[in-house]
């Protein structure tokens, strides 16, 4: 019997977050090993016009609860969304349900936040600093909690090369920020944002680590750990291999080259790739609640969940892969072949960025123009360009981030939980995995339905003959214009014409001499 299956099972757990990308996983899998939990709450805001009922009715009929409802049939009353927002005091949770979190809740698993890169800080601190605060003070008066797991980023500390499994300090107290926050002006807080960050590359990384002093400073008496994953990708095994359902990380680029958008990108080659799937995340997170809960450490533990320590793998394996399965699983409709190269230089970037990206984007703009639609490549395309700038900062480094609480974790547990809650990435197939990865942005992000792969390689052969056609005009246009122009090209074009037809007229001679 798994240790830690059995551990969450009669276990009121709370997990913000529960509807975003490794919220849903980790759900998916608590229902799937400790069936017999008593319940999970989740603290959902009403979205997109959708109900909380909605939205939890839309997580449970998905693809990765396929086969839930079979292993747990209740599973419907097993979940109790809670109407939450973590932008308000409080949450705006109303009395009874809060009420019935505080004297029920076992385990909390926290990983609600803003991932965006580009977020004010004043939004980044409110969820990343403020709501973690508020959400340790309502567990302070949680009589029956058990352990609170905090889920940060493996970046939260991306200013320094070697990363230790500590919390570092920044160099302004987060209650001081928050405070701050209260009574500064937007234009004030822009202002002094790049000095408050300083060496970090973003709002989200700066507010990560914030955060994390947050739940050190805050968690008195309580049973903490804290989880930092690097890039998290699609899943590796469970439920199913390829699960992905955002654009994050690099997601978004495999889509954008593969529907050959994007033609280059500056990336270092040999820096590492530290992608973690969803579910070992998830793995780690279960196995480090019941450790807290049940080994209680003195102090918090920080696990990193990374991969590059123990199983590199870097970009230019990983981009050479992607692009060897887009051969074989080409995604449908698209812009041009996929076909992508690193930059490594701010010349060649800029230049591949005018020839690759801008000048097809308006060619192809002036076509929709003249057929009476709309243009708008142009447009995507510096939208899409000013994203990867915000990424190029994790493409061009390797950091070093110790493992020894993740190692640990792992020789502690069974035989079986190892196997049950699998974490070592040493195991994995690097090659297995991004494979598994393009199709699974293709199957559940693209929605695309592979049955359409061969007209999807007819649409690529169309848009090679297009291009060597393309490519054909444009030399005899450019050729037209030097030979009109300048003597020396006439020259040359002389010199080729003659030296054709001589090989032609010796060529036809000894043909003739044969017969
Ligand atoms: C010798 C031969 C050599 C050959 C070499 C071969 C090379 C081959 C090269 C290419 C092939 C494929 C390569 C694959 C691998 C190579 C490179 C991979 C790069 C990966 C980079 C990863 C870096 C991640 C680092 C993460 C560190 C921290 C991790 C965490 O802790 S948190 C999780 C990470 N968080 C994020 O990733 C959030 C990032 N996103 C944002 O901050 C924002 O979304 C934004 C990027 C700022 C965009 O904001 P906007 O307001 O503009 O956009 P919005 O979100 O509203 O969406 C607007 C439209 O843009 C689309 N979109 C959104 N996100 C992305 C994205 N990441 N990439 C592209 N497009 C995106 C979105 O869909 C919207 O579109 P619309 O709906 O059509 O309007
Ligand atoms: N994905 C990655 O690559 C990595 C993620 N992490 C960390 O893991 C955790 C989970 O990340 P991930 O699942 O990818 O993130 P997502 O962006 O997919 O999910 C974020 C979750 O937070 C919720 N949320 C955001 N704002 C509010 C709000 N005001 N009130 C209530 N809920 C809110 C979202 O709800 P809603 O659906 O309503 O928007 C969603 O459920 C985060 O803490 C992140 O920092 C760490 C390293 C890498």
């Amino acid at each position: 019997m798994s240790m830690i299956a059995a551990f969450y099972g009669g276990k009121s757990i709370l997990i913000t977050g529960a509807t975003g990308f490794l919220g849903k996983v980790l759900m998916e899998k608590l229902f799937r090993t400790s069936p017999d939990l008593k319940i999970i709450y989740i603290l959902v805001r009403s979205k997109a016009g959708q109900t909380l009922q909605q939205r939890v009715f839309q997580i449970l009929n998905s693809k990765l609860f396929e086969n839930i409802k079979e292993i747990c049939p209740n599973v419907h009353e097993k979940i109790r969304p809670i109407s939450a927002d973590l932008n308000q005091h409080d949450f705006g949770i109303s009395k009874e349900d809060m009420e019935e979190l505080l004297s029920s809740t076992n385990i909390i698993f926290h990983c609600a936040a803003t991932v965006r890169f580009d977020d004010p800080l004043r939004h980044a601190v409110q969820l990343n600093v403020t709501a973690t605060q508020q959400l340790l003070l309502m567990a302070s008066q949680m009589p029956k909690l058990e352990a609170f797991i905090h889920l940060s980023t493996a970046f939260s500390n991306c200013n320094l090369k070697h990363i230790d499994e500590v919390i570092y300090p920044c160099s302004v107290e987060p209650k001081k920020i928050i405070d701050s926050m209260e009574w500064l002006d937007d234009a004030i807080i822009d202002e002094i944002t790049p000095k408050l960050i300083g060496d970090r590359p973003n709002t989200y990384t700066y507010t990560k680590a914030l955060g994390e002093i947050v739940v050190q400073q805050e968690s008195e008496n309580m049973n903490v750990a804290i989880i930092r994953p690097s890039i998290v990708g699609p899943t590796w095994q469970e439920p199913f291999p390829g699960w992905v359902d955002n654009l994050n990380g690099p997601s978004g680029i495999i889509i954008a080259a593969g529907k050959g958008f994007l033609r280059s990108i500056r990336a270092t080659p040999t820096a590492v790739a530290d992608l973690i799937p969803a579910d070992t995340v998830v793995n780690l997170t279960l196995a480090a609640g019941w450790y807290t809960a049940v080994h209680r450490p003195k102090s918090t533990l920080i696990y990193h969940c990374t991969s590059g320590n123990l199983n590199p793998c870097n970009w230019l394996k990983m981009g050479l892969h992607v692009l060897a399965t887009f051969e074989k699983v080409p995604f449908e409709k698209a812009f041009r072949r996929p076909n992508a190269d690193f930059t490594t230089t701010n010349f060649t970037t800029h230049y591949w960025n005018a020839v690759s990206h801008r000048v097809p984007a308006i060619i192809y703009d002036c076509y929709l123009r003249l057929t009476g639609r709309k243009p708008r490549v142009l447009k995507l395309m510096n939208r899409l360009l000013r994203n990867i700038s915000m990424l190029e900062y994790f493409i061009n480094r390797s950091w070093e981030w110790s493992t020894h609480n993740t190692e640990m974790l792992m020789s502690v547990l069974s035989p079986e939980d190892q196997r049950i809650f699998n974490f070592d990435v040493r195991q994995l197939n690097w090659l297995e995995y991004i494979e598994n990865y393009v199709l699974g942005v293709k199957k559940y992000l693209l929605k695309e339905d592979m049955a359409g792969i061969p007209e999807a390689r007819q649409h690529l052969k169309r848009l090679r003959n297009i291009h060597y056609l393309f490519n054909i005009a444009l030399f005899f246009i450019i050729w037209r214009l030097l030979v009109a122009r300048w003597q020396m090209a006439r020259n040359v074009w002389f010199f080729i014409v003659s030296f054709c037809y001589k090989f032609l007229s010796y060529f036809r001679a000894s043909s003739t001499l044969k017969l």
